[in-house]
């Protein structure tokens, strides 16, 4: 019987204390026999597990000390409840029954002269947000504080809702944080795995059925998004930062749960944003994206402008807006063209542009 198999029918019956307590005396080695797409969440902690396979999970939180997990943002308690947090979700992801997020709300924070913003913001699912406003204003602060799923707790004193009230410790603390993805400006991977280990991996702790057809999938997509192709057996930490970020977007994209999607400045990362954001928005999630570009903001429903780090205004995009789009996609283009045709070390034909 596959690993996979003995977790499922193990998993129905345990109760859920006994199976804590049992999940706690086993070696990591052990744990990982039975779940091998548990390395997901030591990777999310920096821990490489074949290190410490002979431990168990607390004789692990004690040997890297508390200091570890609070320079991780964390502590060893929250490491182990999320563990089971972790697996908690992965059960509810096979039975399919995913986090049901309707909507966050930011309730109002202080900008950075202290003054308190004027209104609450209400995200909900199907909404495409953008947050735009000069370098240094905030916005990707207000995406932190969104992804910490802030408590008055952060530099601006925002207090996050999911679904009207307040998210509970286990929700803020678990540091896969699975109904919320984030694509970051960098991109780091922790563990040494290949593309296809790593892809492998993620598929297989998201319990799909065809584990192979949806990694050949990614993959396929990832590169159609990255300006330089990379092969399957590629180690994820020689990845450029632009091949990096294509293959979280196409993973994100096809294999994420998230019902909240908060990306980036997704415009800088080499990679085709237009696709990307076609890639990432769907109906039913959450999605936020902090940029600079035009064609992206405009793309959205609606854009949050941020101002000396407080929320200054939300505008719905108009009617109007949206007729440029087409022109605007049109301009993209060429430019896109134009720098394709500067990173090969071609000469430059500006005739279409001018007038
Ligand atoms: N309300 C606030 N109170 C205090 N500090 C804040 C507030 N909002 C943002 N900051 C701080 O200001 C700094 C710049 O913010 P941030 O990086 O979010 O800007 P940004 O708009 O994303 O910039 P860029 O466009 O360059 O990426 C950060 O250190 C952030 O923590």
């Amino acid at each position: 019987m596959t690993g996979r198999l003995v977790f499922q029918s193990w998993l129905i019956s345990e109760e859920k204390n006994s199976l804590r307590t049992d999940l706690l005396h086993m070696t990591i080695n052990e744990l990982r026999e039975m779940m091998p797409w548990i390395e997901d969440y030591f990777s999310a902690f920096a821990i490489d597990p074949v290190q410490f396979g002979n431990r168990n999970l607390e004789e692990l939180g004690s040997i890297l000390g508390e200091d570890y997990f609070i320079e991780m943002g964390s502590s060893s308690l929250a490491f182990i409840d999320g563990f089971f947090l972790f697996i908690e979700q992965a059960r509810a992801l096979q039975q399919g029954n995913g986090p049901t997020i309707e909507s966050l709300t930011v309730l109002p924070g202080r900008n950075k002269n202290g003054e308190k913003e004027a209104f609450a913001v209400k995200l909900k699912k199907g909404e495409v947000t953008a947050i735009v406003g000069p370098t240094g204003s905030g916005k990707s602060r207000l995406l932190a504080d969104i992804e910490s799923l802030a408590q008055e707790d952060t530099p601006t004193g925002r207090k996050i809702l999911v679904n009207g009230r307040a998210p509970v410790d286990e929700e803020r603390f678990s540091t896969e944080g699975r109904f919320i993805a984030q694509l970051s400006q960098n991109m780091n991977f922790v563990m040494d795995l290949s593309v296809e280990e790593f892809l492998t991996l993620h598929a297989e702790s998201r319990m799909v059925d065809e584990v192979s057809l949806i990694v050949q999938k990614i993959y396929d997509t990832a590169n159609i998004l990255a300006g330089e192709p990379f092969s399957r057996k590629t180690p994820v930490t020689e990845l450029s930062g632009g091949q990096s970020r294509a293959l979280m977007i196409a993973d994100t994209a096809l294999l994420s749960p998230a019902a909240v999607v908060l990306i980036d400045e997704i415009e800088n990362a080499g990679v085709d944003k237009v696709r990307s954001l076609e890639l990432l928005v769907s109906n039913n999630k959450i999605v936020l994206i902090s940029t600079h570009d035009p064609l992206l903001a405009l793309s959205a429903d609606q854009r949050l402008v941020i101002q000396y780090g407080g929320i200054s205004k939300l505008l719905k995009t108009t009617e109007d807006e949206k007729k440029y789009l087409e022109s605007l996609e049109k301009v993209d283009r060429k430019l896109t063209h134009l720098r394709n045709q500067l990173r090969r070390g071609e000469e430059i034909d500006l005739s279409d542009f001018l007038v």
